[in-house]
């Protein structure tokens, strides 16, 4: 593949360290690269702390780097993000309840994602282009007048979802975004990113320290370490001839893990 949508390149990222008297600084992520290509999942994995947060942060605008570069579309992202490329790049997060307002009900949050990027709002009423999204993501047209706390944690991640792809993203970032679901939803709603991967020909970058949902998911694996890079490959590469101890010892314990639920 040859048509990268996102290319990270040698990112760093740190922070201060608190209550140091000489401003020291704690080094997140060093030197960090990476390529999403169109229409491919990327899954970034590592232990708790391995930085895949901040890389995803930084990818979205939230987090600003110390050094690196990041192109999308074949242009620099630039710190200070433009309307277009917040909406073309979306994010979902681990939690679903608390990233939805819980005091908008499921119609007005979608429609506040359209008052916000009017360039991708459908003309004229809004109600039926409401039921068309919730649909998108599986979800009965009666959700529109409900509250995120009348939701259970699956619905709320695919309101999470319909709202992201009702401003027609390019990338979706997920981090940790199956994590707090059951495993039943968890399937669903990856199956659900799986199949709108190829209805929206979407792009993904798929943060999960869980490999087997990984396994399920991703194209290609990149697996994080004390904020490096330390193995990339196919994830049929990855799964089945790790090249890093690392690796090796991360699939030993989700093994484990494994064992432990069966
Ligand atoms: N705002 C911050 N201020 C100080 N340190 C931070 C900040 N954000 C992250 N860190 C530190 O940077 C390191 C990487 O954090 P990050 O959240 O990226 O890891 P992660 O791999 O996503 O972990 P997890 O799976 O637990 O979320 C951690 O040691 C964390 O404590």
């Amino acid at each position: 593949m040859t048509n990268p949508l996102l290319t990270v390149d040698g990112l760093r990222v740190t922070f201060p360290v608190r209550g140091s008297l000489r401003r020291n600084r704690f080094v997140a992520v060093e030197g960090a690269s990476l390529t999403v290509e169109e229409n491919e999942i990327v899954a970034v994995v590592g232990e708790s702390g391995s930085g895949k947060t901040t890389v995803a942060r930084c990818v979205v605008g939230l987090q600003r780097a110390d050094a690196g570069v990041m192109t999308f579309g074949g242009s620099p992202l630039p710190a200070r993000r433009t309307p277009e490329l917040r909406r073309a790049i979306q994010m979902v997060f681990q939690d679903p309840r608390s990233s939805l307002n819980p005091r908008m009900q499921v119609g007005a949050i979608v429609d506040e994602a359209w008052c916000m990027h009017p360039s991708v709002a459908p003309p004229g009423p809004r109600a039926d282009a409401i039921v068309a999204a919730l649909a998108d993501v599986g979800l009965e047209p009666d959700v529109a007048d409900r509250y995120p706390a009348q939701l259970s944690g699956g619905q709320c991640q695919r309101v999470s979802l319909a709202r992201a792809l009702a401003l027609e993203p390019r990338l979706i970032v997920c981090d940790e975004a199956v994590s707090a679901l059951d495993v039943s939803v968890q399937a669903q709603v990856l199956r659900l990113l799986i199949e709108l991967r190829t209805t929206r020909r979407l792009s993904m970058l798929f943060i999960s320290h869980d490999l087997g949902v990984v396994h399920q998911i991703a194209d290609r694996v990149v697996v994080m370490r004390a904020g490096r890079i330390v193995e990339e490959g196919t994830a049929d590469e990855v799964f089945s001839a790790p090249g890093h101890e690392y690796t090796k010892a991360l699939l030993d314990a989700a093994l484990e893990l494994n064992d432990l639920g069966t």
